[in-house]
């Protein structure tokens, strides 16, 4: 169309000098300026949320089996055989830049996660090398940096000198006179190959630590099947009295304490939620996890949370009295916590863990009203992809399903902890995952789960 292609040079030739040139462009530009310094305070993401964007996709890598070459494309695949399927087919996607990839890979090399780093390094060199390595103003790195690094990288994982010398030769090709690179160049060919590395750091490594990655695997595992329990319709008897509608859906959830179950919340009508979200938005703040005797931050935990006082009539305190009717028990602080609402973000999760205390030291008993005897979790919403939560032992997981709602015990009646109970909060793929916990204590429910005649229940 000519006359799209006229206003279209026009606006390009003679509209964009005026832009740049002219007075209010300076003005623009100053305005532009004091109006980020007052917005990165507040609303910008920080240097931390960055990082642990990259984080949680690393994270997401590994859970999901993703392969990295079809992350930057947009895509969700793994490998199977000698072919790659779609993990998940996202609706809205975007391919990654030779920069992003590289942004990722050196989070993963300043942890000297030389795994992770030399992935996406890989696929970083590849794009800058694709895009004829231009340079722009926003990038993080360039075609050398993505280069050194992966060098090093590769030099690190100890099984591939052969790609390091590689890559720095490349390196030096473009830069004869780099001294570092040239040491290492030949500090690396001078070195064998370190045969047997991998076999020896795993040597090393403790009983207990390889309990622990057995467990993480057992985890990830149970996330790739995105959820096993199924949605089922049965006519709940309890919920023609709590409910608005007389029907609702509930399943008993298998392999763990009887008297665990699943159970559609809609009980709580959305507009319980959505005051409760307005309300709390603001008093999210990283969620902690309890040690020995503090509740710090962890890398094993990662999501916003907030704990919910309701007052008297508030959507909270309706909110409690249904979890008190449904499972018959005493829900009032102390004899329940206050109600946390926890959010995850992008390849937000929660390793396996128990609710209840594992040590008398813990926060947990502060309260003085005993252990953590059950949880009731509620999904706030639906995401798109990920993010079930997965019982370990039990073998089996439970999809984010909005107004979803899980009752467990986590301790025996004789207060002993139940190992069927270690569960995790499997990372969000796709979404934004939004629950609601309420962990209620051993006393005040005396009287309401008594104990057994036989010690070993
Ligand atoms: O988010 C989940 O699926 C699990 C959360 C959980 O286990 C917890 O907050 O204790
Ligand atoms: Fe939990």
């Amino acid at each position: 169309n000519p006359l799209v292609a006229f206003t279209l040079i026009k606006r390009l030739q003679s509209e964009w000098l005026n832009v740049v040139n002219s007075n209010e462009a300076l003005e623009n530009a100053r305005a532009l300026r004091s109006g980020y310094e007052e917005e990165e305070e507040a609303e910008l993401p920080s240097l931390e949320d960055l990082q642990g964007a990259a984080k949680g996709l690393m994270r997401l890598q590994d859970v999901y089996c993703l392969q990295v070459s079809s992350l930057v494309r947009g895509q969700f695949q793994r490998v199977a055989g000698s072919q790659s399927v779609d993990v998940h087919l996202p609706a809205v996607s975007v391919q990654l830049s030779g920069d992003d990839c590289f942004l990722v890979g050196k989070v993963a090399y300043d942890q000297e996660d030389y795994y992770h780093s030399v992935h996406w390094l890989e696929e970083s060199v590849r794009l800058f090398r694709r895009s004829g390595s231009k340079w722009s103003p926003e990038n993080e790195g360039t075609l050398h940096d993505a280069l050194d690094h992966l060098a090093f990288s590769h030099f690190k994982t100890g099984t591939h000198l052969a790609c390091a010398t590689v890559f720095l030769r490349s390196l030096l090709l473009y830069e004869p006179s780099n001294r570092r690179w040239l040491r290492a160049y030949l500090a690396y060919q001078k070195r064998p190959a370190e045969a047997g590395h991998a076999c020896m750091a795993l040597d090393s490594v403790s009983g207990q630590l390889v309990q622990f990655f057995l467990i993480l695997e057992m985890s990830w595992s149970a996330c790739r099947y995105l959820g096993s329990i199924k949605r089922m319709r049965l006519v709940c008897n309890l919920c023609s009295i709590l409910c608005s509608s007389s029907e609702s859906t509930w399943q008993i959830l298998p392999a763990l304490s009887p008297q665990s179950w699943i159970f559609d919340m809609s009980v709580l009508s959305c507009t319980y939620y959505s005051h409760a979200a307005a309300v709390f938005v603001v008093k999210l703040r990283r969620s902690v996890v309890a040690t020995r005797d503090k509740q710090v931050t962890a890398e094993y935990r990662i999501s916003k949370s907030a704990w919910l006082k309701g007052s008297a009539q508030s959507a909270v305190s309706r909110l409690d009295q249904r979890i008190s009717m449904l499972t018959g028990l005493n829900v009032q602080h102390p004899h329940g916590e206050y109600l946390q609402v926890v959010n995850y973000g992008i390849g937000g999760h929660y390793e396996p863990h128990f609710d209840h205390a594992t040590s008398p030291s813990s926060p947990v008993f502060k309260l003085k009203t005993g252990n953590r005897v059950a949880t009731v979790m509620i999904y706030l919403s639906s995401v798109e992809a990920g993010g079930s939560t997965a019982f370990i032992y039990a073998n089996f997981s439970v999809p984010v399903m909005k107004n979803a709602a899980i009752f467990w015990w986590n301790l025996h009646r004789n207060g002993r902890g139940d190992p069927d109970t270690l569960h995790a909060g499997c990372p969000v793929l796709i979404g934004d995952k939004w629950v609601a916990n309420k962990w209620i204590h051993e006393y005040g429910q005396e009287f309401l789960r008594r104990c057994s005649l036989n010690p070993e229940e």
